[in-house]
Formats: structure tokens, sequence, C-alpha cells
């Protein structure tokens, strides 16, 4: 089956995402799945677009000479100069791709790119987080309403199926609380401290690896773990959790001295996020903790991320994996589409798994 794709935001992730479409080109035939990428959007590396489809070798070389997609070679039927809004409305891409930066204080306009591809009858696929953190109801609601698919694997822990794996493989289950290192960046940065580096050296480091956000704000004041917190909540407990119902501590609030008084106590400092159901309430916190040699999360170092799920029945199930990286993140991408693929072909709802 033939599936055409838009990518909307052209930026580290999106750029692995067309690296990983030519990588597993082979492996995606033998599973019988064919992705056409018909359009490309993004501010600052411009925007193309050819119902045909386009050539990724092509955008990949571009990509690699640091070029511009301006500098794509004109054909019979290519588009350029589509804003994302216009490349939404005009592309004849059966699924849009999200890929724009996350904007924590809004969703914008990331939102409304779900909201105008749901209303033309398009799925989205998202890596982006402020839309589901902010929103989720009410665009899972457009997203059947219109009866398209709406996923967004990638937004909490990458690569790994923090969303995916739960819905699953748990959903008999009552979760009671849902805990972890959520933040790639803020866990490599600890682990740099450890090491004698300062904090601003070390988030330039997670910067050059593309770990961080694209204002890395987002990772060390919180925002991003506390992001991550309300799509589980959303998501998988089914609790309307909003930012104002999360307590948060910056991760700046660990100093040099901090580190050297870990190490006398044979403890680490993590950056957790945690959310639990409590007799009074749910109570959700973003926080350093200090944790003893003894507790599992606290050999999870570099950008690596854990999340822990306290089921009644299955008992505490951790899952333990990258939580940011390019081609972790576009990965979380692929297997959307893969999944949206599989779906359709059984005809099964949106999220029809959710607990
Ligand atoms: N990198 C990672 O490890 C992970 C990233 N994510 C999320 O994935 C998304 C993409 O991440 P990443 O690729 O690293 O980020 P980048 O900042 O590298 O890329 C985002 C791109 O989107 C472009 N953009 C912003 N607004 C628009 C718009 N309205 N129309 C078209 N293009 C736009 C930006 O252009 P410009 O630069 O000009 O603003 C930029 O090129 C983010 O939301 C991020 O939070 C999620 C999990 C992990
Ligand atoms: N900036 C995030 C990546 C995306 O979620 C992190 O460092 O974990």
């Amino acid at each position: 089956m033939e599936h055409k794709i838009a990518l909307i935001g052209f930026g580290g992730v999106g750029q692995t995402v067309i690296e990983l479409l030519i990588q597993k080109e082979q492996t995606l035939h033998r599973l019988g799945h064919t992705f056409v990428v018909v359009s490309i959007c993004d501010l600052y590396k411009g925007s193309i677009h050819d119902e045909n489809g386009l050539d990724l070798f092509k955008i990949n070389e571009l990509v690699k000479s640091n070029d511009s997609l301006d500098s794509y070679p004109t054909t019979t039927k290519l588009i350029r100069g589509w804003s994302s809004k216009e490349t939404i409305m005009n592309t004849n891409a059966d699924t849009i791709i999200e890929m724009t930066f996350t904007n924590t204080s809004t969703g914008q306009p990331a939102i409304d790119h779900c909201l105008t591809a749901f209303k033309k009858q398009k799925n989205v696929v998202m890596t982006n987080k402020g839309p589901v953190a902010l929103e989720y109801k009410r665009l899972y609601n457009e997203a059947q309403a219109n009866r398209v698919k709406w996923y967004f694997e990638g937004a909490v822990m990458s690569g790994t199926p923090a969303l995916r794996l739960p819905e699953a493989t748990l959903v008999a289950n009552t979760i009671s609380e849902i805990s972890g290192i959520l933040n790639g960046t803020c866990n490599f940065i600890l682990m740099r401290m450890e090491e004698g580096i300062s904090l601003s050296e070390a988030l330039k480091e997670a910067q050059q690896l593309g770990y961080a956000e694209a204002d890395p704000t987002n990772d060390i004041e919180g925002y991003d773990v506390l992001y991550k917190l309300l799509i589980l909540a959303n998501v998988l407990l089914d609790v309307p959790l909003k930012r104002e119902d999360v307590q948060v501590k910056s991760l700046t609030t660990i100093s040099e001295e901090d580190m050297k008084i870990a190490k006398q106590k044979n403890a680490k400092w993590k950056y957790i996020g945690s959310i639990k159901h409590l007799p009074t309430g749910t109570k959700a916190t973003v926080q350093p903790e200090l944790l003893s040699m003894s507790d599992p999360l606290s050999a999870v170092s570099g950008a690596m991320n854990a999340i822990t799920y306290d089921c009644d029945i299955s008992g505490p199930i951790t899952l333990v994996g990258a939580g940011a990286g390019k081609p972790e993140t576009a990965y979380a991408v692929l297997i959307d589409l893969i999944t949206l693929n599989q779906e359709i072909g059984g005809d099964r709802n949106v999220h029809s798994n959710r607990i």
C-alpha cells in the first residue's frame, strides 16, 4: 500500500526521518510498506511539494551539504514556498508528520496544524509534545470525529515505546503511579556534572548531540518533563492533569556542592517526574531527587530515560531506553507510520486499546 506523507518541520528529527526512509527502504518493502514523501515544509529550510513524490536521495544530499530546499531541482509538478498551513490544506498526503518546535506556553502553531489536518481528513503523526500535553481531549475528539488517526509515540521518550507498550500490554491493570527519568538532556547534564563539567558546558554538549529542545530552558527548567507527565496522565491514566497541577523545581537548583555531597553519601542526583494517585487526589512533581545506589534509576545514565508503571496486578514494570536523539525520535515516527498502516488495514479505531 502506498502511503503519502508530508513533513511539517524539517530540523534534526525531520531530516533523520528522510535518512531512515532511505536506510530502511528494503525492510519497509519486505514488511509491505511504501511511504512516499510528497511535501516538506520548514520555516528555515524552505518548502517543496510534488504530488508524485520527492526524491529522497536529492533531499538528503541537500541536507548533507547544508543547502536549503530552495536548491531542490525544478520538475513539472514542483511547487515551492507553501506555508505550513498551505501545505496541510493543499498537499495530497494521507498523513501529516508534525515536527515543529515544542511551544510550552501555547502549543502553537502545532495545535492548529493538527486541527487543519483533521478537518482535511488527514492523519497526524507527531513528535511535538505541545498539542498532546495541552489539548489532548479536544484533539483526540477531533481526530475521532473526522475518522482519522493521531499518533505521537515520539513525544515521550523518543523511540522507546513509553506510550504504545503500556497501551498494548498493561491495559487490564490499574496504574497507581508513573515515575521516572523523562528528560535525556537533564540526565546527560547530571552525568557530566558528576564528572566535574559545569551545567552550562554540559548543556552545550547536549545541544550538539541533538538532545536538547530548540529552547533548552524547556529541558533544564523542567517544562519538558512537565509536558511528558501531562501526556502520560491524559493518555494512560485518563486524568485531565493541567500545568498548574504539577509542582516543578528546576535542574539549576543543583549546585556543584550538591554533587559533592551526593558523592560523599554514595548517592546520585536524578531529575524525576512522577504522578501518583493518592486518597487526597493526584500528586504530580518534577524535581531533582537524591537516589541511593541501590535504586535502579541511579544506574540510568547519559541521555537514557527510564519509566516505571506501578500496576495493581503486574506490579512495577520499568522500561529503560533512549529518551532523546535524532535517530531514536525519527524511529518513533516510522513506527507510528507502520502502526497506522496496520490499523488502517485492520480498520481499528484510534487508540482503541486506551486504558
Ligand atoms: N530531538 C529530540 O531528541 C526530540 C525531539 N522531540 C520533539 O520533536 C520536534 C522536532 O525536534 P527537532 O527536530 O529536534 O527540532 P528542531 O528545532 O531541529 O526542528 C524544528 C524545525 O521546525 C521548524 N519550524 C518551526 N515552526 C515551523 C512552522 N510553523 N512551519 C514549518 N516549520 C517550522 C524550525 O524552523 P526554525 O529553526 O526556523 O524555527 C525547525 O527547522 C520538537 O517538537 C521536539 O520537542 C521529541 C522527542 C525527542
Ligand atoms: N529534549 C528532550 C527530547 C525530547 O523529548 C530530552 O532531552 O529528553
